[in-house]
């Protein structure tokens, strides 16, 4: 049986307060030469990722790294080799990044790209530079409809812009009602707003995406349209979600939770033990977590936090 030879890379995503983060071109000469990609390279026999990282940056940028923090790991497969990148968020280092190998640099917004083309293994990545580190569950089930819209509309003057509709207990009518309300309220904010399951409304409602339940997610065959996202709790179902390609997903629970009283509670150690499995999407954590819980979360490698009752308060 042959194995394939895959090639390990380390790239940094430097990051600067303001969320704009650095793309370099591809030196002529190697391959995909001109096409963007995060400042990077393949690791040397003996070094970890991080150690990759330190040697690459300081090598093509001249600069020194001085935290950085693991996030996505994608695996691709180019005619020219089949590559495992370990992406790491650079959020502070030393010196000003000058083009050791005659790349140019661009200072980039996610989702607002002004340089083409970006080397096809970092669309997911790319996507999940978009994605907040708060994404909302709503409510209406608890506090009304009413409560809940006049909530919804603080929260978008306040900075909110992800949120999922899910409202089990509504037949598919009453959902889709709802749904062009909240809809009228997050267009008029520049948001985004995902059904929670229920894909085949998305065209309908002009909606931005879907998050798929456990259950859905395991028996879906591809991903639909638009974003999406999945529910998962354990590495079976996060595996799932890597093979349809999601843009994230929530893992859980961490805490005990009101909603999910009696289920299984990973705690953040057995949160971070999943998460460091490496995934080309990031996650979220789920269950009883509220904003205070986000340092807590990224020390644990997540995304950030699930919020339902607390997001609306
Ligand atoms: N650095 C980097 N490489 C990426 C990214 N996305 C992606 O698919 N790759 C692929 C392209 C290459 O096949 C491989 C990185 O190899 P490289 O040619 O940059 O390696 P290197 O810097 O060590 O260069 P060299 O010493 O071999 O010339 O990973 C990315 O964002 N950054
Ligand atoms: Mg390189």
């Amino acid at each position: 049986m042959s194995t394939i030879k895959i090639t390990h890379v380390a790239a940094g995503i430097l990051i600067q307060p303001d969320g704009r983060f650095l793309l370099g071109s591809r030196p002529a000469g190697k391959p995909y030469a001109g096409w963007w990609e995060f400042p990077g390279g393949k690791l040397e026999a003996g070094e970890t990722p991080l150690q990759a990282l330190c040697r690459e940056l300081q090598e093509e940028l001249g600069i020194e790294v001085r935290a950085a923090q693991p996030w996505l790991v994608q695996e691709f497969t180019y005619p020219h080799a089949t590559v495992r990148l370990y992406f790491f968020k650079v959020t502070d280092w030393q010196g000003e990044p000058h083009p050791h190998e005659g790349q140019q640099f661009a200072w980039q917004t996610a989702g607002a790209l002004s340089v083409e083309p970006v080397l096809p293994a970092n669309t997911p990545i790319l996507r999940g530079l978009q994605l907040p580190a708060t994404l909302a569950f709503s409510n209406v089930a608890e506090m009304g409809e009413a409560a809940w819209l006049e909530s919804l509309a603080t929260q978008l003057r306040e900075g909110m812009r992800w949120l999922v509709l899910r409202e089990p207990q509504l037949d598919e009518r009453d959902y889709a009602a709802l749904a062009g309300k909240a809809l009228a309220l997050v267009r008029a904010s520049g948001g985004n707003l995902l059904l929670h399951g229920r894909p085949e409304l998305l065209r309908e409602l002009e909606a931005d995406g879907v998050h798929l339940p456990a259950r859905e997610l395991l028996k879906a065959e591809a991903r639909p349209e638009g974003w999406c996202g999945a529910s998962v709790h354990n590495a079976a179902e996060l595996a799932q979600a890597a093979r349809l390609g999601l843009d994230y997903a929530v893992l859980g629970s961490v805490k005990p939770s009101l909603s999910h009283p009696g289920g299984p509670v990973l705690g953040w150690a057995g949160f971070q033990a999943l998460v460091e499995q490496g995934w080309p999407f990031p996650v979220y954590g789920v269950g009883g977590l509220t904003s205070a819980d986000l340092d807590d979360a990224r020390l644990a490698g997540a995304q950030g936090v699930v919020m339902l009752r607390a997001a609306w308060q």
